[in-house]
């Protein structure tokens, strides 16, 4: 059973501390969700879940081994959605997709998956469309449908549900606990109540509110 843990992990961002000491563990068919107002933190957490940013001090660890042993293979290990969609404008919805998959070590098998995963989502329909006439929804639709395209174990979903429509919502759940019932893992953030069972529910305000205005610097002696 795959594990995916955190311990006093600290993120400071443009010389300011973010969080400290913040803790997370996550087991195979898990979801965390993140939660806490804005700038508490999420989206940092989720960045750093995904190697795409350092934490100050703190480990994070798969199957009991610090994951920046090795930040490739971490990479493959998981699939982050950020906030801001990534959809390229000039390239049409299959070209994004075909782009995003061949990114990945499986390819060729996302690749083949990439018409039924935007079919889950309901655009499959828009595949020959350039990215810049999608909608807000449609380009999210897009953007979550290449988490299901190429199989990954650990799902890093910043406000997932952002420009969704109810049914698109729904779609979005149920894939979740498709997932988790394989054994993956989900990581998200969210401002509006999701219908996911058996959720841990992390409060990263618990970590920055007495904290979130000292300098790094001062910091630096502290942690
Ligand atoms: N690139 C950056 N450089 C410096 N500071 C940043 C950067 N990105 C975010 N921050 C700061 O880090 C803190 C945490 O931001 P983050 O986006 O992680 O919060 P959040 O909880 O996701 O917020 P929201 O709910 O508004 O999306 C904020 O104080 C923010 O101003």
């Amino acid at each position: 059973m795959a594990s995916f843990t955190g311990q006093d992990l600290v993120c400071i961002r443009g010389e300011r501390l973010v969080f400290a000491k913040l803790d997370f563990t996550l087991e195979s068919g898990g979801c965390l969700t993140l939660i806490g107002h804005n700038g508490a933190g999420k989206s940092s957490l989720l960045r750093m879940m995904a190697g795409l940013l350092s934490p100050a001090s703190g480990v994070m660890s798969w199957e009991g081994e610090p994951v920046s042993q090795d930040m490739d293979e971490h990479r493959e290990r998981l699939h982050y959605v950020g906030h801001h969609d990534a959809i390229k404008p000039v390239l049409s919805v299959e070209e994004n997709l075909k782009f995003w998959a061949g990114l990945r070590s499986d390819a060729s098998k996302a690749q083949a998956n990439f018409k039924e995963a935007l079919d889950i989502f309901s655009i499959g329909h828009l595949i020959d469309v350039p990215g810049r006439f999608l909608s807000a929804g449609q380009k999210r639709r897009a953007n979550l449908a290449r988490i299901i395209a190429s199989k990954s174990p650990l799902w890093l979903l910043d406000e997932p549900t952002t420009a969704l429509d109810k049914e698109s919502i729904k779609k979005l759940e149920d894939v979740i606990e498709a997932h988790r019932e394989k054994g993956g893992m989900v990581v998200l953030s969210t401002h509006s109540d999701m219908n996911i069972k058996d959720q841990q529910v992390l409060n990263v305000g618990d970590f920055t509110a007495a904290r979130g205005h000292e300098s790094a610097s001062l910091l630096a002696e502290g942690i």
